[in-house]
């Protein structure tokens, strides 16, 4: 994994020139979050593919689409690694995944 180093400015590099620096890191590091998002969206559609399965799977053996005690152990592990903002992640996840209820 690239980790991120911000080109620094010298005290002799002009406006101009530094300011083309900022602009340069910046375009850089937003090249870098959408090659990120790219993989976030996949993993996503993934993980909706999987999670498909197992309702088809539970509905087709007469159980329901829903399994709300698993959605509360989901989105417990999301508050617990992300904080409250989590907690709506994994709900906006869940949607995505089982469809509105
Ligand atoms: O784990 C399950 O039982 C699933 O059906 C998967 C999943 C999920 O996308 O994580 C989807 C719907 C359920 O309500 C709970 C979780």
């Amino acid at each position: 994994m690239t980790t991120a180093t911000p080109k620094s400015t010298t005290t002799s590099e002009t406006a101009p020139e530094a300011a083309a620096t900022t602009e340069a890191a910046i375009a850089d590091a937003r090249e870098r979050i959408d090659a990120l998002d790219d993989r976030i969206i996949g993993l996503i559609q993934e993980r909706a593919a999987v999670s498909a399965v197992i309702q088809e799977t539970r509905i087709t053996s007469g159980g329901r689409r829903v399994h709300l005690s698993r959605e509360m152990e989901i989105l417990t592990r999301y508050r617990a690694a992300l904080g409250k903002p989590g907690t709506a992640l994994a709900m906006t996840l869940l949607e995505v995944c089982r469809g509105r209820i």
